[in-house]
């Protein structure tokens, strides 16, 4: 812990209050937002790029001679400081690559590569991971939403998973409700947020929804990255005022910005100027232009300030003596800066983030905190440890199962158009099929068409199914990397709700399969046959979507996960016994075919269809060429080790087995997705 003290946790203006009802530190049973002052010193982050792991670079299809590249260090940051008070809007500016984005995922302890140094404070206390987590949101660039959902759904979805389970039911209504007021998006309310497909709201309308996202839990600190961008300039100043607004009312609002209109800029309180990861300016937005012109460098006339001092601050790469010349112009100004930032420099005492966690330790394990009342930071620590208990009281694991049911659910069964296609794409393989097999004879030339029928309506519809699967899961890490790293609930959570959630439509798909081929075929008119038959299918093509879900989770790309699950699924098709004999199959190699659950799905299928057919063969031919009952053809196929119940076992052990390695793919393997 730092020695000396020091008054931090300032604020400013007349705020309206927000409280939260809780069971709190010391018995309280009221926390309001506590006005947080973001304290920066001395940050510094820099990237190596080293060589992954050995079946990382594998899997990202890396050469050979790429994978002795040395890496080389990037210093991305280099000595950043600042403040952001709380009730006030401060905007990070600078050129493309400067670092702002970088600089608030450093901040917002999002960063998974690099070494950061320096300290990034919470009032007093040095932010932890968890800590920033519960009092801060990140509004990321691109907004991630579901665009089957309408804006209070998407909001209700996140206050069901985010806000704690106290709350009845109501209130977390009530409190939607509050911020779709809050952001101005009444009018909305029930309009989808769609997307290019899907008819919804403007960008701007989208932008606020993002923001809405992470002002359910009551920040005190919100940080975007650049909230304005691809907006046009009317919508861009509504999103800015919103903002302006908001740190109105106690919290502190770090953005970061291009290049901002002039009606823009008036609305910042405070700005940072970075350049190559160096600041060149800090201070109140009002006196940017009478800092540089200090320095030389006034503002011409009928010129946005923003525009003319980004542009100083930016290398000119057009020709060598431009370069060389701005470089020096942004070294003078850093240089400039730093003499005059460190003559105001303020010695700030702090608590360390070794004291933050022990501390966070002692209120998971709900032991007293030993809190030494005489010094200043007690009362920031106090209330930081109020909000991060808030935020475990966030509903657990089945809360979090249902509401992700319910969501899969509800965006499903609202994606019409994929619907029919799939219902379509079912019927049209099954009549496809059926043609092809139309009433089938019992005569002996018909043995192998009974097989092949078999073999077909077993391998099609599974084999359809895994690329359109395998690529609907990659489609959804979209938003899944981002919601599990927003803590909004567990991968296991995501896990069951998504597997299970899948069953139903399944089912309905594999029913359309069905009914074509068994009555153009003619296959047993029974209830037992139909029965069974649908029941196996359903089983073969749920295995199927469960290999698709296990490629989707261990690889990083559709194409790759693609291409992995079709090498899989060629295998066991060649061993499922209808290509080769399953008696055939050399012992060393014949496990392949006892785990492969394309072969127990056929044999199960050929069982309840084939086995007691009668055969009217040529009295002159052995029963080889011409076998006289169903029973003789499984023989002959191999397909007669065991009966059904030894099929169902293969079956299930598959399931569980993609399963369980879909499970581990989702809970340790980032599901990041492949654009960003
Ligand atoms: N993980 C990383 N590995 C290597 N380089 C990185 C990494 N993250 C950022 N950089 C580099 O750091 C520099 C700053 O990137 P950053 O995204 O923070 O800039 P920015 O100011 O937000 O840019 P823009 O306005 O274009 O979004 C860039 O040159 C970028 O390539």
């Amino acid at each position: 812990m730092a020695t000396s003290d020091s008054s931090v946790g300032s604020s400013a203006g007349p705020r309206e209050e927000e409280t939260f009802i809780v069971g709190g530190l010391g018995g309280s049973s009221t926390t309001s937002k506590v006005p947080i002052d973001l304290h920066v010193q001395d940050l510094s982050y820099s990237v190596t790029d080293k060589p992954g792991r050995w079946w990382q670079r594998i899997t990202h299809f890396q050469m050979p001679w790429e994978w002795m590249e040395q890496g080389r260090t990037n210093q991305i940051l280099k000595n950043v400081s600042f403040k952001a008070k709380s009730g006030e809007l401060m905007a990070i500016m600078g050129g493309s690559g400067s670092g702002k984005t970088s600089l608030l995922d450093v901040i917002a302890c999002r960063t998974t590569t690099g070494d950061v140094t320096g300290h990034v404070l919470l009032n007093s206390v040095s932010r932890t991971k968890a800590l920033i987590e519960s009092c801060a949101g990140y509004v990321r660039q691109d907004d991630r939403l579901i665009a089957h959902l309408t804006v209070r759904e998407t909001l209700l979805f996140v206050a069901q998973l985010k806000l704690p389970k106290s709350f009845s039911s109501r209130r977390v209504s009530e409190r939607v409700d509050e911020v779709i007021a809050e952001l101005g998006l009444k009018h909305v309310a029930q309009t989808k947020v769609g997307d290019a497909n899907v008819r919804g709201l403007s960008g701007g309308e989208r932008r606020r929804v993002s923001i809405g996202i992470h002002l359910l839990i009551l920040p005190s600190v919100i940080l975007l990255d650049e909230p304005t961008s691809g907006l046009d300039s009317f919508t861009a100043t509504n999103i800015i005022r919103t903002l302006s607004h908001l740190a109105r009312k106690g919290r502190t609002i770090v953005m970061s910005i291009h290049q901002p209109r002039f009606d823009i800029f008036s609305m910042i309180d405070s700005l940072m100027i970075l350049s190559s990861g160096r600041v060149v300016y800090d201070g109140p937005a009002n006196q940017m232009v009478d800092y540089f012109a200090s320095l030389g460098f006034p503002c011409p006339e009928h010129t946005n300030p923003c525009d003319f001092y980004i542009d100083l601050a930016t290398v000119d790469p057009t020709n060598r003596e431009r370069e060389e010349t701005s470089r020096q112009i942004i070294h003078n100004l850093h240089e400039a800066f730093k003499a005059s930032s460190s003559a105001q420099a303020e010695v700030v005492s702090f608590v360390d983030s070794d004291e933050v966690q022990r501390s966070m330790d002692m209120v998971r394990c709900r032991s007293p905190l030993p809190f030494d009342s005489g010094k200043s930071y007690t009362k920031d620590l106090r209330n930081l440890l109020k909000t991060y208990e808030l935020q475990r009281e966030a509903p657990g694991f089945f809360t979090q199962f249902l509401v992700i049911l319910i969501r899969f659910l509800r965006v499903s069964s609202d994606d019409y158009h994929g619907i029919l296609s799939k219902v379509v794409h079912a019927i049209l393989m099954s009549l496809l099929l059926g043609t092809i097999y139309v009433d089938l004879k019992l005569d002996e030339q018909s043995v192998r068409d009974w097989f092949g029928i078999m073999f077909m309506v077993t391998v099609m519809y599974p084999y359809m199914v895994i690329l359109g699967l395998a690529k609907q899961c990659h489609e959804e890490r979209r938003f899944l990397y981002f919601e599990l790293q927003d803590k909004l609930y567990s991968p296991v959570a995501y896990y069951f709700a998504r597997v299970l959630g899948e069953i139903p439509f399944h089912l309905v798909y594999v029913f359309f399969y069905c009914i074509p081929i068994y009555t153009i075929a003619g296959l047993k008119m029974d209830m037992y046959s139909m029965t069974m038959f649908f029941i196996i299918i359903s089983a073969s093509v749920f295995t199927s979507r469960c290999l698709a879900m296990m490629a989707a989770a261990l690889m990083p790309t559709f194409q790759i996960a693609g291409v992995f699950a079709q090498i899989i699924f060629s295998l066991l098709l060649m061993s499922a016994g209808f290509f080769l004999n399953l008696d055939s199959i050399i012992p060393e190699l014949s496990w392949m075919s006892d785990i492969n659950y394309i072969r127990w799905s056929f044999q199960a299928l050929s069982i309840v269809e084939i086995e007691d057919l009668k055969f009217d063969c040529n009295a002159s031919l052995v029963p080889t060429a011409c076998p006289a009952t169903g029973s003789q053809a499984l023989a002959q196929y191999g397909l007669d080790q065991g009966g059904l119940g030894i099929a169902a076992a293969g079956l299930g052990g598959s399931v569980v087995f993609f399963l369980t390695i879909t499970l581990i793919g989702i809970r340790f393997i980032p599901q990041k997705p492949q654009d960003d």
